[in-house]
């Protein structure tokens, strides 16, 4: 059994920094432990053109610990209006490393989102052109449709045929949380990949109803039943290059989440890579966790190996339960209050 494991310095292909003071308060936590990362652009107005992109990439620029060398990649939110030459000349001048599409009202701020796919075609043929990926919140917003049906029914009506419609368009499915999923990934023609959080390799929907309603479990897409959990878990210590590292860290205060009307996210950044550490051991694949944490997804987006690395060892460390902001309200962390069986040690 090993004790300790040295990786290149892995990146987290989905974040949710935030702005203002919650990017204050959370960027080091994904800063101390990837060396890149994709942030989101679901910001309230969200990043929709370059300018966005760039004014928002020095935002977090100006958060970062002084020494930081940490990379953010930034990405557009696809709306109705997006302008083609607008993501081309954003992608080829490197202000943007993809394009991010939400499926109308699917999750946190994206009643942005675009309302119908056949509006966006034309800019999908552009990025397949010219090689931008796409991102996709992987959800139908039907309300006909089952809540924990929603992934495996996207997959069917709009991923499949949109992956046949753009044969050569780069796709990840962001935070794959459902065997249907995962077996598409698998079986799909090459340029398609998927992100995995650690929260959704560790529990299951009765996580979120134990003894009560219990906000903290509570995400999206939600959490599905054990044999879904099974079929991430195998996905991502497969040793497969389509499954990639990301946390999907998503941030909301307590009090925005502990309502009648609570938030989707969970603020996962502080024990993200502990977590999946957690889950290889668990698994018996640390072998594979290298190539999930920091090869397949820089391979999946054309782009190098961190040069750096990280040592990750079998020591247990206790989680803060909150991480304070400046405004004077909390974020739960994510098995805050808990012991976690590994520690980055840098
Ligand atoms: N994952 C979530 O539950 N929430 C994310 C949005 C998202 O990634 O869908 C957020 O921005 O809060
Ligand atoms: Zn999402
Ligand atoms: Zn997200």
């Amino acid at each position: 059994m090993s004790e300790r494991i040295t990786i290149r310095r892995p990146d987290d292909w989905h974040v949710h920094l935030r702005d203002g003071a919650m990017l204050e308060a959370v960027v080091a936590h994904t800063a101390a432990q990837f060396g890149r990362a994709i942030i989101m652009p679901n910001l309230v107005p969200p990043v929709v053109t370059t300018t966005d992109a760039l004014a928002y990439r020095r935002r977090i620029e100006a958060a970062l610990p002084p020494d930081s060398e940490f990379k953010p990649l930034m990405t557009l939110y696809m709306t109705d209006d997006t302008d083609a030459s607008d993501v081309i000349a954003g992608y080829a001048d490197g202000t943007i490393a993809a394009v991010k599409l939400y499926p109308q009202h699917a999750t946190t701020n994206a009643h942005f989102g675009i309302s119908r796919i056949e509006a966006v075609y034309p800019v999908l043929a552009a990025m397949e052109r010219t090689g931008v990926p796409l991102l996709m919140h992987g959800e139908v917003t039907d309300g006909e449709v089952d809540i924990f049906d929603r992934e495996a029914v996207f997959v069917e009506r709009v991923l499949e045929p949109l992956a046949k419609r753009f044969p050569g368009l780069t796709i990840t499915m962001e935070h794959v949380t459902s065997a249907e999923g995962v077996a598409f990934v698998e079986a799909a023609r090459p340029g398609i990949g998927a992100t995995i959080t650690p929260h959704h390799l560790m529990f299951n929907r009765n996580a979120i109803f134990q003894g009560g309603i219990r906000p903290h479990y509570y995400c999206l897409p939600i959490a599905k039943r054990e044999n879904h959990r099974q079929a991430l878990r195998r996905a991502a210590t497969s040793g497969s290059p389509r499954f990639f590292l990301g946390t999907d860290t998503a941030p909301h205060t307590r009090g925005a989440k502990e309502a009648a009307c609570g938030c989707a996210g969970l603020f996962v950044a502080p024990v993200a890579l502990a977590t999946y550490a957690q889950v290889f051991d668990e698994e018996g694949a640390l072998d594979t966790f290298e190539a999930f944490a920091s090869l397949n997804g820089p391979r999946h987006y054309g782009l190098e190996p961190n040069q750096g690395t990280v040592t990750l060892v079998k020591r247990p460390r206790f989680v803060a339960e909150d991480v304070a902001l400046a405004t004077g309200e909390a974020v739960h962390v994510y098995r805050g209050g808990e012991e976690v069986t590994w520690t980055v040690e840098g």
